[in-house]
């Protein structure tokens, strides 16, 4: 009997940082032979060309959420690592980990990983890992139920982005998280630093997946079925998502105007932005742009196009957000 391969989800808000972190950790030695499954909810998926996965085997499932419309496509794409590993037609690996899109509910994901006969004999849930943005905490909390769920499932709790906020405003945090979760002690992280034990072993205990086994037996969730037969909760919900594909590099300072524009002007409605973007003074290295909410983060630059993206493309999710006014801006910004 080989032991079961352990599986971690993590989840947190959107642009909570968990591409960051998950970054940080395939670097580390101990993270070696983990097989991860990136879910993102925009209709082009990013994450996997900013994570550098070096060599782990990685899989993308975009453009809907794991814990509904994806929930059969997370089961085919998981037996099929098994199979392939077992078979050697695919990598071995030692652990699993599953980044979700920030819109998911962990609960669905861990009744679907743990109810199919395979999955649950070769594999056993680690943990649930949620970070929780420092900047946006309070407002994340209050307005969506989504983001409340994913700290009280956790087994580990991380607030990203500390260095944003300060020594009291992370002790509101703190406090806050606390009160969903009081059995987790909350750990401020910068940049996704931390040791790979900070989110790995969480074990049987009084944490989120062992209150799931004990809660899911008496829930009913839809049936599996086509995935893409299942309703997408989060757009019934009225989260929306709009893309660019901008066809001529931008400037540098039209790029930065255009991310202040749009985060002053849409602020709370645009949870996330993010792009992947061809800019004029060095067309080989595309600029990275990230913003959630009224936060615009500071634009990176990559080394050079992905192999498999060479177009720009930057996606938004938000609520009530209109499409002729983001390609507006965008053509006044960029001169387009
Ligand atoms: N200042 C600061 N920025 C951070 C930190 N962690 C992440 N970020 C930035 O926050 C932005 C979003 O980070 P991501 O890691 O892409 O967030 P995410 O949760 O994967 O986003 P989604 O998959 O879209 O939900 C990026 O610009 C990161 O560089 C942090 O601790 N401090």
């Amino acid at each position: 009997m080989t032991a079961p391969i352990p599986v971690t989800v993590i989840t947190g808000f959107l642009g909570s940082g968990k591409t960051t972190l998950l970054g940080r950790l395939l670097s580390h030695s101990a993270m070696a032979g983990t097989a991860v499954i990136i879910n993102e909810y925009g209709e082009v998926a990013l994450d996997h060309w900013l994570v550098e996965s070096g060599g782990e085997e990685l899989i993308t499932l975009g453009n809907g959420c794991v814990c509904c419309s994806l929930r059969g496509d997370l089961v085919s794409r998981f037996r099929r690592l098994l199979i392939n590993a077992g078979s050697g037609q695919g990598p071995a690996f030692r652990r699993i980990v599953i980044e979700t899109t920030g819109l998911a509910d962990p609960a669905p994901i861990v009744h679907t990983l743990m109810q199919d006969p395979l999955l649950s004999e070769r594999c056993v849930m680690d943990g649930i890992v949620t970070l929780v943005d420092a900047v946006h905490a309070a407002a994340t909390l209050d307005a969506h139920p989504a983001a409340a769920t994913q700290v009280a499932m956790a087994d580990r709790i991380l607030i990203t982005k500390a260095d944003l906020v300060a020594p009291a405003a992370l002790a509101e945090v703190r406090c806050r998280v606390q009160a969903v979760n009081p059995s987790i002690a909350a750990l401020p992280v910068e940049y996704g630093r931390v040791e790979p034990d900070a989110i790995l072993h969480c074990g049987p205990g009084t944490g989120g997946v062992a209150a799931l086994g004990r809660w899911l037996p008496g829930q009913t969730f839809a049936p599996l079925g086509e995935s893409k037969g299942l309703p997408d909760r989060h757009r019934r919900a009225g989260i929306e998502t709009l893309l660019l594909e901008p066809e001529a590099p931008v400037s540098r300072a039209a790029l930065e105007r255009f991310m202040d524009l749009l985060c002053e002007t849409w602020g709370d409605r645009l949870l996330r932005c993010k792009g992947i973007l061809a800019v004029t003074d060095d067309p080989t290295r595309p600029a990275v742009v990230h913003a959630v909410r009224h936060q615009r983060h500071p634009v990176g630059r990559l080394p050079a196009w992905p192999v498999d993206l060479q177009d720009s493309r930057l996606v938004c999710i938000g609520e009530r957000l209109q499409e002729d006014w983001l390609r507006g801006l965008w053509a006044s910004c960029a001169g387009g």
